[in-house]
């Protein structure tokens, strides 16, 4: 059963947006597209459809520190405000959607910042979770952990094929917060979410297809956009209070445990990243990735090379 309390909120929250002039709206439609600080979230508002293409911009993986999370969580109250018909979530990489939490956020932090980085990814996931315009997930490149999360708090997700997404936390010696679980439980079925968070799986996009973590496979960014286009447009004959109040009820659960709980779940990372196993594993961990970076090269100057080796050996 809904709490009065909450109904109330919604709705109030929901008809303020309904009321909105369409001034502040105009001045995104006019200029089309719009550019956070240092432009790494972009805005470009479709003038004929009204969704907005929002566009993580932070080379070269859009791994998620607290200026991006800020950037987007402002994005989301702009969208928010001025009563947007729908949001696509992208990426500005070729390969990558987002890496996730930017681990040097996590690695030996400094306490303050890691404060307001933490409280910023729960302001995220809240706004967009419980957004009140429809979401889809253009999603064009690799998606783990926090990449993931992002896109399975959109209510529809497109593909493009050969790369991952899933919540990998546990290979990295991490626990997945409750509400990143929650949000998987939201998306796939109980047993395959359980195996999924404890094996830390990442799925190919076919995989994530069979499994329900995406809903379709498409052939380029732009058929990407396209998909979650179409997805948007079947929204436009439903009436969009009943709409956003239905999504946010079935989602109020989640979102409340975490809204009621914020102190106890900083607080819980804090002893969390404090724990100088996690930060072993961390540190391990961002040796891989630079390590993996710098042999980049190599391993594509062997592969190039293994090629020419086998095209020589058909033609003998
Ligand atoms: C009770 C609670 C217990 C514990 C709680 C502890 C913590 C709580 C937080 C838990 C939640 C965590 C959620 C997360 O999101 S953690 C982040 C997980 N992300 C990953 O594992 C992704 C790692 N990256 C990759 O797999 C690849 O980079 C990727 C497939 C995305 C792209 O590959 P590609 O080959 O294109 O690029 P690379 O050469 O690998 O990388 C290029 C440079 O980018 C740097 N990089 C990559 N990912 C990250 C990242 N997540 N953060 C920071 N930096 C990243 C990489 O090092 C390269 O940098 P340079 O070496 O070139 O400088």
């Amino acid at each position: 059963m809904l709490s009065s309390k909450f109904i109330h909120a919604f709705t109030r929250q929901i008809y303020h947006t309904n009321l909105i002039t369409s001034a502040t709206f105009n001045v995104i439609k006019k200029h089309n597209s719009t550019h956070t600080k240092n432009d790494l979230v972009l805005v470009d508002v479709n003038d004929k459809t009204g969704f907005s293409i929002v566009t993580l911009n932070r080379p070269p993986v859009n791994s998620l520190n607290l200026e991006l999370l800020s950037a987007f969580s402002s994005v989301l109250d702009d969208l928010h405000k001025n009563n947007s018909r729908g949001m696509i979530l992208t990426s500005s990489s070729s390969t990558v959607f987002s890496a996730g939490l930017d681990i040097n956020e996590l690695y030996k932090p400094d306490m303050d910042r890691v404060r307001k980085f933490w409280t910023s990814l729960q302001d995220c996931w809240i706004k967009l979770y419980g957004s009140s315009f429809p979401t889809a997930a253009a999603i064009n490149g690799h998606a783990p952990a926090g990449g993931c999360l992002f896109a399975m708090c959109c209510e529809y997700r497109v593909m493009l094929p050969k790369y991952t997404i899933g919540l990998n936390e546990t290979q990295l010696g991490i626990v997945a917060p409750t509400w990143f679980m929650a949000t998987m439980k939201n998306t796939i079925p109980l047993r395959q979410a359980e195996l999924a968070l404890t094996l830390g799986k990442m799925f190919k996009t076919d995989d994530a297809l069979k499994l329900g973590l995406i809903d379709e496979i498409a052939e380029n960014k732009e058929d990407a956009i396209h998909k979650c286009e179409i997805f948007l447009k079947k929204y436009q004959k439903i009436p969009q209070t009943a709409r956003a109040l239905t999504k946010q009820s079935y989602r109020k659960n989640d979102i409340m445990e975490l809204e009621n709980n914020r102190e106890a779940d900083l607080q819980l990372f804090f002893l969390a990243i404090s724990d100088p196993r996690v930060q072993s594993s961390l540190g391990k961990y961002v040796a891989f990735l630079k390590l993996k970076s710098r042999m980049k090269p190599i391993l594509e100057a062997v592969k190039f090379l293994k090629g020419i080796f086998k095209s020589k050996k058909k033609k003998n």
